[in-house]
């Protein structure tokens, strides 16, 4: 038991910008494990690889249905490091058993989206190759449901949850952010930043980073660049990252509703 309390303060002490539930954990893995487990990906036979059209993906774990998980084992390369994610923040109810793996080119992003009701709801996001910058907006919804009350028909929020939205606006907790996401770093976020918040990636190979929350844990990386005076005039980020290599991310997550596939693999 006291270990328990021992690693939900560990994860504690990684938490970012002003929202309570997002945590950055730099140095997650280490260089070999990086470099071990980017070749692991590449040795996939193609046909892993499903291509989309902004970048490339792999599936781990079995399909996700709107009903649940048809199930299959991950493999053990993959299953070391979500038992440790399980193990190092304490904020899954069961073992993660679904990874999805993203590849992406410099100038490919992720539209801004909410990853839906089939996961439970944390996201642990392992990082590999070109440093890159995640952008948390506040879904448009919410400050239509937070905002204006009195033209909400379709309005299904109790006024209690508005009230609690409503003092969560006040402690000025719903603004964009952005967080800079490093090679070996880990990315947790849960809860209302699951459920309020799109996320996404920019496609392109100079994405700002003024906004981000953990500007200071990169700043000795030498990964940051400063363009001139004019930039802020402009009310252009003046501190930029430029991607120059490819990307490869492991979002790590939890389907409840698991069915076992009848199929055998
Ligand atoms: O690659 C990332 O960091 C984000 C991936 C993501 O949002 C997703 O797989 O749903
Ligand atoms: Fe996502």
């Amino acid at each position: 038991m006291p270990e328990k309390i021992e690693m939900a303060k560990t994860v504690n002490e990684f938490r970012v910008g002003s929202v309570p539930t997002v945590f950055y954990i730099p140095d997650f893995i280490t260089d070999s494990e990086h470099d071990q487990l980017l070749n692991t990906i590449y040795d996939a036979p193609i046909s892993k690889w499903k291509s989309l059209k902004n970048r490339r993906l792999q599936n781990w774990g079995g399909v996700v249905h709107e009903k649940g998980l048809i199930a299959q084992d991950l493999p053990p390369w993959l299953t070391r490091i979500t038992r440790r994610i399980n193990e190092k923040s304490g904020l899954f109810p069961s073992s993660i058993n679904h990874v999805l793996i993203n590849e992406y080119l410099p100038n490919q992003g992720i539209m801004p989206h909410q990853d839906g009701p089939a996961y439970y709801p944390v996201v642990a996001i392992l990082s590999l190759g070109s440093p890159v910058v995640i952008d948390f907006t506040p879904h448009p919804n919410l400050s239509i449901r937070v905002g204006t009350r009195e033209n909400s028909v379709d309005d299904e929020i109790s006024d209690q949850e508005a009230a609690v939205r409503n003092s969560c606006e006040q402690l000025d907790n719903f603004h964009p952010f952005s967080i800079i996401l490093m090679p070996r770093s880990l990315l947790i976020f849960k809860d209302m930043v699951y459920s309020d918040y799109l996320h996404g990636i920019k496609d392109s190979e100079v994405q700002g980073c003024n906004k981000a929350v953990n500007v200071t844990n990169v700043q000795n990386h030498g990964v940051l660049q400063h363009s001139s005076g004019s930039a802020k005039a402009l009310d252009i980020d003046d501190t930029v990252i430029c991607r120059a290599s490819t990307r490869v991310s492991l979002t790590c997550r939890l389907v409840t509703k698991v069915y076992k596939s009848i199929f055998k693999f």
